[in-house]
């Protein structure tokens, strides 16, 4: 029998880097697959773990929660065919809802031989509230299905700060075990034993009854599809114009291989810009590898408000992708001087 575990949680959440911490210190005896979904052209994440012999298949064409459920349906029977894995570790997209996801493994589970062992989300604590205001819809959905909720960055909080954001997922789920101590305190095979406690707590819940992400009320499960329609054109009436989103209504991404060189002080300022001007659209999100001087690479990843420039290894090409609402995405390619 295959483990699936999900490790949902909204762009740059940290879900990669506890998926890393995972593989090291408590899945390093494992055979392993980890299936990405990543919403955006290029695909920037996977490097690291190939080189760590970690099998890695990437969805990059569409998302996994939504149109493409039965080639999401196909790729696991791929998976578990041609590597029979112990477990497959899914990271859906950061603007996936999590509600969607498990459907479509609990569907797939009944024919191939796999076990729904958890489903996580990381959430950063610095940042929930205004995701929750912003991005609700997709944001929520993922706090509401989650067995198991793991706050990111609550090392540089304040406890006040740290127990407003607990508050405000306990609004969504009261249920769910939430991880508040920062990561570095707490080995990976902690994490792990929490997580496959948090899918006894919630499957309950998931079993009874299903949250509609979008209007907050109740389905009964197993009520059919037609019936939804109606149930939400009910809503339209009475609320204006409520319906339900695809992420790629909401979100943009913008992506691009380059050959360029930056010099880090260059970048500095691009990412500066990015994460304090509105003009360029709500940036979310921004990854990239890129050239520098002297054979030199360099990493970066920009969420609101933070941003980190490191040296790293050499990848086959330069690229650059950024995520957001309403992006201008002329004015961000001018911004790399790259138009
Ligand atoms: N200080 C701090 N930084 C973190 C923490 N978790 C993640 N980060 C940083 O946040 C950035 C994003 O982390 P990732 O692990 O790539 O996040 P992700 O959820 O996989 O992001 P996507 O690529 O958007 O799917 C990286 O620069 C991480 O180093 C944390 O707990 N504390």
């Amino acid at each position: 029998m295959t483990k699936i575990d999900i490790i949902s949680g909204f762009l740059g959440a940290g879900k990669t880097t506890l998926i890393k911490k995972l593989l090291k210190e408590a899945l390093g005896q494992e055979k392993i697959v980890l299936i990405e979904n990543e919403f955006g052209e290029i695909g920037i994440d996977s490097g690291f773990l190939k080189e760590a012999g970690i099998q890695v298949t990437e969805m990059n064409s569409g998302c996994i929660c939504c149109s493409l459920v039965g080639d999401f349906g196909t790729a696991l029977k791929e998976v578990v065919s041609k590597y029979a894995p112990d477990r497959i570790i899914i990271e859906p997209s950061g603007v996936g809802k999590l509600s969607d996801v498990i459907k479509a493994v609990q569907k797939e589970a009944e024919n191939c031989s796999l076990s729904l062992n958890s489903f996580v989300t990381v959430a950063d604590a610095k940042k929930c509230q205004m995701y929750m205001k912003n991005f609700g819809e997709f944001y929520n959905n993922q706090i509401e299905y989650a067995g198991t909720i793991i706050l990111s960055r609550t090392g540089q909080l304040q406890e006040e700060k740290l127990q407003k954001a607990v508050e405000l997922i306990r609004e969504h789920n009261q249920k769910a075990a939430v991880i508040t101590t920062p990561w570095e305190e707490l080995d990976g095979e902690k994490i792990l034993s929490v997580m496959e406690e948090g899918n006894q707590l919630s499957r309950e819940l998931f079993d009874k009854e299903e949250i509609c992400p979008g209007c907050g009320h109740h389905h009964e499960h197993g009520e059919d599809h037609h019936h939804e329609h109606e149930h939400h054109h009910h809503h339209e009436h009475e609320h204006g114009d409520h319906h339900h989103h695809h992420a790629d209504e909401v979100f943009t991404s913008w992506g691009i291989e380059t050959l360029k060189k930056f010099e880090e002080e260059s970048l500095e300022n691009i990412l500066k810009q990015l994460s304090e001007k509105d003009s360029f659209g709500t940036i979310l999100r921004a990854k990239g590898i890129v050239e520098s001087g002297n054979k030199t690479w360099i990493h970066f990843d920009l969420v609101p408000g933070e941003y980190e420039i490191r040296r790293g290894d050499a990848d086959y090409t330069g690229r650059i992708c950024v995520i957001g609402a309403k992006l201008d995405t002329e004015k961000i390619q001018k911004l790399f001087g790259l138009s």
